[in-house]
């Protein structure tokens, strides 16, 4: 019998791509699936994921009458702890999955960055997901920390759908045509993450773009003395070369093109003059950015071959 679990928030973008991938998994199947614009409809008149089971419009009250092996929270920040108050109190070993910044400072929770936390994840009932232009700028940093010597600046651009599917300036296409719009340019959450996370202060400056999908990170830092470019992709290949979803790009420039509708990061392009080093980082937003790395989560917690519907 395969294992139950149920999506708040499933219209958005983040729900869609994971219903998707949902479709191909071997052991886990959305039970309960809720969104109050779609309530009603059957789920696979909205999404890729073939099912007659009608989309609900969930109620905290309704949390009591379900029991389900996983929730995974996509909403608006701010709205995840309203929801898991009202799991927890009906249900402590149910895996908690939110996939917005509520959880990313709470030490109670286990951060989502699989790679880096396996063992953890596959122990936690609680996980939150690291931010989309987070974990790219992680990528980048965490197997060269070492060699940083003061504080590193991320100049990042993402495709619109970053911005979710609530109307705002960053997915307007009126004001996005032939456009670039640079935001929250000191202090945005991801700034915090990341520093966080690294234990080394990050700057980020974001931009949003035209295009749909994906995200371009440029990191620039300072390196200690004597620190090569060899050095660099000697620790990329070192820490990320076994991964599957991790691509050291050796031969040529991470492009956003590459990974728009991938499951992987593509890291690169490293440059090193006069002790300063330039790398780029390419992520899907909607993927390792969030859906993808979210289904590694679920399936380490809870017991599945971690790229269970992932398709490499
Ligand atoms: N977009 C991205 O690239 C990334 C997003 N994330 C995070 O994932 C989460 C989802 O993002 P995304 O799909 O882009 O968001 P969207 O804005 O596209 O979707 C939000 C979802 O939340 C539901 N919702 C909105 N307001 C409420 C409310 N008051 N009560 C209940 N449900 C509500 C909406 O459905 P309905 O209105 O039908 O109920 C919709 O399904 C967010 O936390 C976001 O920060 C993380 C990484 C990347
Ligand atoms: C273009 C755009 O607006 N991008 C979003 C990406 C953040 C995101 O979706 O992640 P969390 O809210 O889960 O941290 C932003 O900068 O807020």
């Amino acid at each position: 019998m395969k294992k139950r679990m149920g999506l708040i928030g499933a219209r958005g973008y983040v729900g869609g791509e994971l219903m998707r991938l949902l479709g191909a998994h071997s052991g886990l199947e959305p039970a309960v699936v809720s969104s109050r614009q779609l309530v009603g409809q059957k789920i696979s008149e909205h999404f890729e994921y073939p099912s007659d089971t009608l989309i609900r419009d969930l109620g905290f009250e309704d949390v009591a009458e379900l029991e389900l092996d996983a929730w995974v929270l996509a909403l608006p920040n701010g709205l995840a702890p309203a929801w898991v108050e009202a799991i927890r109190q009906h249900d402590k070993d149910a895996v908690i999955l939110d996939l917005g910044a509520d959880y990313r400072f709470d030490s109670t929770w286990t951060y989502g960055f699989t790679e880096r936390f396996r063992d953890q994840i596959s122990k936690a009932k609680l996980i939150s997901n690291p931010g989309c232009y987070a974990t790219a700028m992680q990528v980048a940093i965490w197997p060269i920390l070492e060699f940083l010597d003061g504080p590193a600046h991320a100049f990042g651009v993402s495709g619109y759908s970053g911005a979710g599917t609530t109307p705002s300036d960053k997915n307007n296409p009126e004001r996005l045509r032939d456009n670039l719009i640079p935001y929250a340019l000191t202090g945005h959450i991801h700034e915090r993450e990341v520093s966080t996370q690294m234990g080394h202060s990050v700057r980020f400056m974001p931009h949003v773009a035209e295009f749909f999908r994906g995200i371009n990170i440029t990191l620039s830092a300072p390196l200690k003395d004597g620190v090569e470019a060899a050095d660099i992709w000697a620790a990329y290949e070192r820490v990320w070369g076994a991964e599957p979803l991790i691509q050291v790009e050796k031969d040529r420039m991470p492009e956003v093109a590459q990974v728009a509708g991938a499951h992987h990061v593509g890291v690169g392009g490293v440059s090193v003059k006069d002790g300063h080093l330039v790398v780029v980082s390419v992520i899907d937003n909607l993927l390792k950015g969030a859906a993808t790395q979210a289904m590694q989560n679920l399936n380490l917690a809870l017991g599945f071959d971690e790229f269970n519907s992932v398709k490499l």
